[in-house]
């Protein structure tokens, strides 16, 4: 098995040392390994572009943002793999993949392949959400030198920052051809958010559809309601948070403002207008022999 390992020296403050044990490891199970280091933003998905041959596997070393850009580079049925050595690795949580080396590499090897639907922003793919609004000026207010001391902690102190912003833009959403306006919201792909919360007991990465939470009531008071709700895995049961399953969005700021942000897979991703869908064509990545934990509904 020839396994191309795209590597992000940046992602979790540097994890070298992993990188060499996980290597090894797949070496180990008889793997032929070539190693890339990324140099900066967009260079992963520019590196593997440019390839004609990209082996069996791409593993994405790093977190959900170079993931994402391995996503945005890969060719189609060739497999992508994981290890994730990030801040939040949320879409390591959502496939329960494991974090030491040695486990990492055995499900390159020998796991099977989950076939995985991704969504489509403008024209980057995204696995896991994009947000708009709040969630969006969050990503694009964390101090990135607190964050590489820090950790997530850096969300915290963004998020903190935000919070009084919080109402005073509104957004228009046509969602499957139906309008919906909102204060926020976090087309999602998964299930998972920050970490181990459960943001949406809807949203399926196997599923060709995306869950639109749109954020309806403004204040700050409603705003720390949900955020409350998140770590009990509850913010779609609150009032003024509407969940719907969708495959078509399209979003643009009211108000005549400009330079409004948006996230993708907890990196910055442009400006509004933009259209959401999903993605033409599904993805394969590697996951572990036993089924996925169960979020709600039936496991994959
Ligand atoms: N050599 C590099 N130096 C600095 N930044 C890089 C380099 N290579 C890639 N990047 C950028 O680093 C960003 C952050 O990486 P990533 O999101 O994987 O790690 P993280 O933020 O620590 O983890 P997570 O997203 O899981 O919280 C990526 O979006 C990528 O554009």
């Amino acid at each position: 098995m020839k396994v191309l390992v795209i590597y992000n020296p940046a992602a979790g403050g540097g994890r070298d040392a992993l990188l060499r044990r996980f290597v090894q490891a797949l070496q180990a199970r008889g793997a032929e390994v070539e190693t890339y280091h990324t140099t900066g933003p967009g260079d992963a998905t520019r590196a593997l572009q440019a390839r004609t041959d990209q082996g069996d596997v791409v593993v994405a070393v790093g977190g959900d943002g170079t993931t994402n850009e391995v996503l945005n580079g890969l060719q189609p049925e060739v497999p992508l793999g994981l290890f994730a050595t990030g801040t939040a690795n949320v879409l390591a949580k959502e496939l329960a993949l494991p974090k030491h080396p040695e486990q990492a590499a055995e499900v390159v090897v020998n796991g099977r392949n989950l076939l995985v639907w991704p969504g489509q922003l403008n024209a980057q793919r995204f696995l896991m959400w994009v947000g708009v609004g709040y969630d969006a000026w969050v990503v694009r207010g964390v101090n990135l030198a607190v964050k590489r001391v820090f950790g997530k902690l850096a969300y915290v102190q963004a998020m903190l920052q935000q919070v009084a912003r919080y109402g005073q833009v509104r957004y228009r959403f046509v969602i499957d051809g139906r309008e919906q306006l909102a204060y926020s919201a976090v087309i999602a792909n998964a299930s998972h958010y920050g970490g181990d919360f459960i943001l949406s007991r809807q949203a399926r990465l196997t599923a060709p559809t995306l869950q639109v939470l749109m954020f309806t009531r403004p204040g700050r008071w409603q705003l720390i309601k949900c955020l409350a709700a998140l770590p009990f895995g509850l913010m779609e049961s609150v009032a003024g948070v509407v969940s719907v399953s969708a495959r078509d969005v399209q979003v643009e700021v009211l108000g005549g403002i400009t330079d409004e942000p948006l996230q993708a897979d907890g990196d910055p991703a442009g400006q509004l207008p933009a259209r959401v869908t999903v993605a033409e064509r599904p993805v394969l990545v590697r996951v572990g022999r036993t089924p996925l934990p169960r979020v709600d509904g039936p496991a994959n």
